[in-house]
């Protein structure tokens, strides 16, 4: 659901029906998915629109307007034969867009991608201010999270060294992953970011590090015997 009227209007609209209301019922017969909410934050610009385009979509969106208040797309996914609803909440990274809005982001948030750009410093230098939102918004410790550094198809204008990214990363205990949503051979790792939380939230297991794919390649995280596919 892409929200793009007055904010005040899509508040009353979005926000004022429940967690089982944003989630409507299968059709009989069908097994109902277990449904969750995942919260996509950082600063504005650093593409965390067109991430989640990419994973739910498949496509990039050359020229994406700001984000006002929250963008909400949905998409399931069968796991082991188990079929999962990720509910993924494109926030708004500019201030003025966020006010009204903020204490809704984080209500029963099951999971949290916190976004920077790997050509802006200052995005990865926002980082541990958005960790202290999600903190200040009850996002309790067990809330599993993941850190992406997008638009690695701008090598030659990076600002932020993987091995900086990673050491916040082990500080916090998040898994980074680094991709882009602009390069279609990237989106296996933007899918694997979505696919490692499902897997994580369906399981409850912790996630497991494994080594990149390819060394000096974009890091990301698998785990063995688990495949998924997709229904949009
Ligand atoms: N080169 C490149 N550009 C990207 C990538 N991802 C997004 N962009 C561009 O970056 C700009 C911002 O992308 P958005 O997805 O709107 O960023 P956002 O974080 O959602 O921004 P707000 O809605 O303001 O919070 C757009 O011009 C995108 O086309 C990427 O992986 N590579």
């Amino acid at each position: 659901m892409a929200i793009e009227n007055n904010p005040v209007e899509v508040f009353d609209t979005v926000f004022n029906r429940n967690d089982a209301q944003l989630s409507p019922r299968l059709e009989h017969g069908t097994p109902e998915a277990r449904t969750f909410k995942i919260i996509v934050i950082g600063d504005s610009n650093v593409g965390k629109t067109c991430l989640t385009y990419r994973f739910c979509g498949g496509i990039f969106l050359k020229n994406p307007e700001a984000t006002i208040g929250v963008d909400f797309r949905e998409k399931t996914l069968e796991l082991d034969g188990e079929r999962i609803k990720l509910q993924i909440w494109d926030t708004a990274g500019q201030e003025r867009f966020r006010k009204s809005m903020v204490e809704h982001y984080y209500r029963n948030v099951h999971a949290v991608v916190y976004v920077y750009d790997v050509t802006s410093l200052a995005s990865f230098q926002s980082l541990p201010e958005w960790i202290g939102e999600c903190s200040r918004h009850s996002v309790g410790p067990m809330v599993p999270r993941i850190l992406v550094g997008n638009k690695c198809d701008l090598g030659g204008h990076r600002e932020v060294a993987t091995s900086h990214a990673q050491r916040l990363a082990d500080g916090y205990t998040f898994p980074l992953f680094e991709t882009s949503a602009k390069d279609p051979a990237e989106k296996e790792h933007v899918d694997a970011i979505f696919l490692t939380l499902a897997y994580r939230l369906k399981s409850h297991k912790p996630l497991r590090l494994k080594q990149p794919i390819e060394s000096g390649g974009p890091l990301w995280y698998q785990r063995e015997h688990e495949t998924a596919t997709c229904q949009c």
